[in-house]
């Protein structure tokens, strides 16, 4: 047999056993002629079917650059056990179960079990809910499968898909153009270039060597700034050009002031903890107390000691936080932007949409000297019309207005519009001439001007009489809270065959159109909430300043300062950060110099707030340590935002930043409870060990040092849905590890005492042995450390607070279970004898005494720290 012939033969069927030999090289991408790469992807122009799609997503996975793959399950449960105490301790239970001692074992390993479960149940519905929100702002893209055009989140793209692009799109993997039409793309992320490039479908590119300069190809990271495409999908996920920059820059989102804080005193709790453990190991030892059992009482005590159920509080109280948000109609992308929304103190936000309505509509069109004119309009609906980009508000309002018949008008060209030049043009034949229709700010039209034409279509000289007079008429627009485009044309030689942008000049005025925007009433008592909330809002517009100065004062908001993008641009970085403060209006601002805004002002310290739903906001949502954008916007905005407003209004803002603080309080609780109990528990620990040469015993079993442990964490599973006073958000909520230091270094010692007072009573009155001892020090210690939770939760006085039920439930439910476990017979197991009657009057007085004087130290601890 023949095997050359009948692999050719055979080929298809060959190539398709091998699927994973289909994605061409980066260069490729743009080098190869597209027959070749169709066929090597094996794809055709109507697109992959849903079972191709199938397979090649377990070949190549999903098209997820940054994101980092989630472990199986059954991987991220067996990662908990290498917490290295957790080893020891199971080490040693076995090695105590080998010398005989089986039940404590049993008992051992059966905590451990439930704790590890416990959290690990926790953690991961968190995640799950949480990943079910974000999907559900997922970007999508439109793609050709089974021969029909289907929206799907970009991440399900594979090699070989085929897709259609529109202004505004994010390009969501690295492609081949098929087709293109007047395809401009801001290509920043990948080139730092912040101008559109153009790009356009044509077989082999000429010698481009990177894929910044390769015009047949589209990259993923990049955006469409104006145009339509059609791209074959080559490569994706993390082999395109982004991945690979995504890897080495690590695109995880930089940690916050909060997230460092919970690490660094996780780190602090942790230092002391071994330092407390090998203290108490070598004094075990050095007392001559039997080896294992000092190991093992040393690693409960490091269990008991760790605060190892931080990590689970705060993702549980984040997602908690994400749920009830998204019933108000916030989605939260990423999950630690809540802290941020918590501790931020300016929001910067644009104008259209979130103070004004939106629903703009067109009034008039006239020309300079403010007759209604023909003329603008039908220039003006052409120019819309033809205009590739994405639609924005104003081209809406001017195709809405009134119907016209554009059968007579062919397009040639175009110019897009970007935002630095604010202004587009169509090149188009109409009755065998051609024209260039220019329509953008109304101000740089009048001054790129020479000429100008009246109403009834006169062309004359635009002198500076005219020039004067139509500016007035302008500001007369904006005074009256009107927004205006300018509308101007110029006739070009019929070989003309592109619209440049370099053509854009000595045109011929045609006139303005008129547009309603009107203010949303609600906006400006929003903004006052805003401002006594601590929050200082700054509207950042690409519109001019009499439009937006009217827009403040239909809202009632006073105008505090103003600032142009053209002075903007002729600042240096001081004067900038010098003015900020005392600004709260910038208008004509082009995309950079909104960024540039948002990073002076985290220049300043302050925790920066975003809200913006254009292509022209996304540099600065990406910045920003909040990013907001609204369901409706761009796809690059919404790609680069954290939150995503399913309704687009700045009230939403507002109740989702309460609810950013009262997350951030009740993690702060938590912290709080650790810092004090935890460091409390070293203190005492580190007492009985020096007196243990005189004790005969251990002042907690092992097993006893456990199970506390299990119940105390039990307790605290309720802190993230506790209610939070009223006061406690109404300012930003920053992080201060200072409070949590000094927090610890009074509470810690004042629970220390009473740990004292009861070793005292258990040996001197109660004149415990070895089993009482430790059995009243259990109970007492689970009542303390529990029920300190009322006054820790509250600055209040803890009665004038009300907890959440489950709170009360969980609390009191631990204490109940601690004083009744050694009352019943399996509280034997555990090593507890049932305490004489006595005890229990001395515990609820010690008790007592205890809340008693952690209130009044709390109430002197805060009003100190007010004070200063
Ligand atoms: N479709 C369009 N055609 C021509 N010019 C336009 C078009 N859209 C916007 N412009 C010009 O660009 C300017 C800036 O655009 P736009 O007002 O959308 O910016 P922005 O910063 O998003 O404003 P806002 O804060 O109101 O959202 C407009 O004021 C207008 O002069
Ligand atoms: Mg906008």
């Amino acid at each position: 047999m023949n095997d050359h012939s009948s692999g050719a033969l055979l080929g298809g069927l060959v190539a398709d056993a091998h699927p994973d030999t289909g994605e061409p090289e980066p260069e490729q991408v743009w080098q190869e002629p597209v027959d070749r790469l169709l066929a090597g992807l094996r794809t055709k122009a109507a697109g992959l079917t849903t079972a191709e799609v199938q397979s090649r997503l377990a070949t190549y996975g999903p098209n997820d650059a940054a994101t980092v793959k989630r472990r199986p399950l059954w991987l991220q449960f067996l990662a908990r056990f290498s917490n290295p105490l957790i080893i020891i301790l199971l080490i040693a239970s076995a090695v105590s179960a080998a010398t005989g001692d089986v039940a404590s074992f049993v008992i051992i390993f059966c905590i451990v079990m439930l704790s590890i479960i416990f959290d690990f149940v926790q953690e991961v519905r968190a995640q799950n809910a949480v990943e079910a929100l974000r999907q559900s702002v997922a970007v999508q893209a439109t793609v050709r499968r089974d021969g029909a055009s289907v929206s799907v989140p970009i991440h399900q793209l594979v090699p070989g898909d085929i897709v259609e692009l529109i202004a505004g799109d994010l390009v969501p993997a690295d492609s081949r153009l098929l087709e293109s039409r007047d395809l401009y793309v801001n290509q920043a992320l990948l080139t730092g270039e912040p101008y559109p490039a153009e790009k356009r479908a044509s077989e082999a590119a000429s010698g481009a060597e990177d894929p910044a300069g390769a015009s047949n190809a589209v990259f993923a990271g990049t955006s469409v700034i104006s145009g339509t495409a059609t791209i074959l999908i080559c490569r994706t996920g993390g082999r395109t050009a982004l991945g690979h920059l995504a890897t080495s820059l690590a695109e995880k989102p930089p940690a916050t002031a909060f997230t460092v804080g919970i690490r660094r005193f996780g780190l602090l709790i942790m230092r002391l903890t071994v330092l407390m453990v090998l203290f108490v190991l070598v004094m075990n030892i050095a007392f001559a107390r039997p080896m294992l059992q000092s190991l093992m009482f040393a690693v409960a005590l490091a269990v008991g000691l760790t605060p190892e159920l931080l990590p689970m509080i705060v993702t549980v109280t984040l997602a908690r936080s994400a749920m009830q948000m998204a019933r108000r109609k916030v989605i939260v992308k990423r999950l630690s932007a809540i802290h941020d929304l918590g501790a931020m103190n300016v929001l910067c936000t644009d104008k259209t949409g979130t103070l004004t309505e939106a629903s703009i509509k067109l009034v008039r069109t006239i020309d300079g000297h403010g007759a209604e004119s023909r003329h603008a309009y039908t220039y003006a609906y052409v120019n819309s019309q033809f205009e590739s980009g994405m639609k924005s508000p104003l081209d809406k309002a001017i195709l809405a207005a009134e119907p016209f018949d554009m059968t007579a008008f062919r397009k040639i060209d175009e110019a897009p519009f970007d935002f630095e030049r604010r202004r587009v043009s169509v090149l188009v034949e109409h009755d065998a001439t051609r024209r260039l229709i220019v329509k953008g700010a109304p101000e740089d039209l009048l001054r790129l001007s020479g000429h100008y034409q009246d109403a009834d279509g006169v062309e004359k000289p635009l002198d500076t009489a005219r020039r004067a007079a139509f500016q007035t008429t302008l500001d007369g627009i904006g005074a009256h809270g009107f927004r205006a485009l300018g509308i101007a044309s110029r006739v070009v030689d019929v070989s003309h065959q592109t619209a440049a942008i370099a053509d854009e000049a000595d045109l011929v005025f045609a006139g303005f159109a008129i547009f309603l925007d009107p203010p949303k009433t609600s906006a400006g008592a929003t903004i006052k909430a805003m401002a006594e909330a601590g929050i200082t809002v700054k509207v950042l517009t690409g519109d001019n300043e009499h439009v937006s100065r009217h827009v403040f004062t239909e809202i009632q908001v006073p105008v505090l300062g103003v600032l142009t993008g053209d002075v903007l641009e002729h600042m240096t970085e001081e004067a900038l950060i010098g003015q900020l403060p005392h600004v709260n209006l910038f208008c004509r601002v082009n995309p950079q110099q909104k960024l540039r805004i948002l990073l002076a002002l985290k220049r300043l310290g302050n925790v920066v707030g975003f809200l913006g739903d254009g292509i022209n906001d996304a540099p600065a949502l990406h910045a920003a340590d909040v990013g907001i954008s609204v369901d409706g916007a761009a796809d690059v905005a919404r790609a680069a935002a954290d939150l995503i407003l399913l309704e687009h209004d700045l009230s939403v803002v507002r109740e989702a930043v309460v609810a950013g603080r009262a997350t951030v309080q009740n993690v702060s609780k938590y912290v709080l409870m650790g810092a004090s109990s935890n460091f409390g528990n070293m203190f005492s620990m580190a007492g009985a060990t020096l007196i243990l040469p005189f004790l005969p015993m251990l002042p907690m079993l092992p097993i006893q040092i456990l199970l506390n442990n299990l119940i105390y964490n039990v307790s605290e599973i309720a802190i993230p849905f506790d209610s939070v006073d009223p006061e406690a958000t109404v300012a930003p909520v920053k992080w201060d590890i200072r409070l949590i230091e000094r927090f610890m270094l009074v509470f810690g010692p004042v629970s220390s005492v009473f740990d004292f007072i009861t070793f005292y009573a258990l040996l001197v009155f109660f004149g415990a042995g070895e089993a009482l001892f430790q059995t009243g020090w259990f109970i007492e210690s689970m009542t303390t450390q529990t029920l300190v939770v009322f006054c820790i939760r509250t600055r209040r006085q803890f009665f004038r607070s009300m907890p959440c039920r489950f709170l009360i439930a969980t609390n009191l439910g631990a204490v109940a279970f601690a004083i009744v476990l050694p009352l019943v017979s399996w509280g034997r197991w555990f090593g507890f004898v049932t305490p004489p009657p006595l005890f229990f009057v001395f515990l609820v007085g010690a008790t007592l005494a205890y809340l008693g004087l952690v209130e009044v130290t709390k109430v002197i601890f805060y009003r100190f720290r007010a004070s200063r």
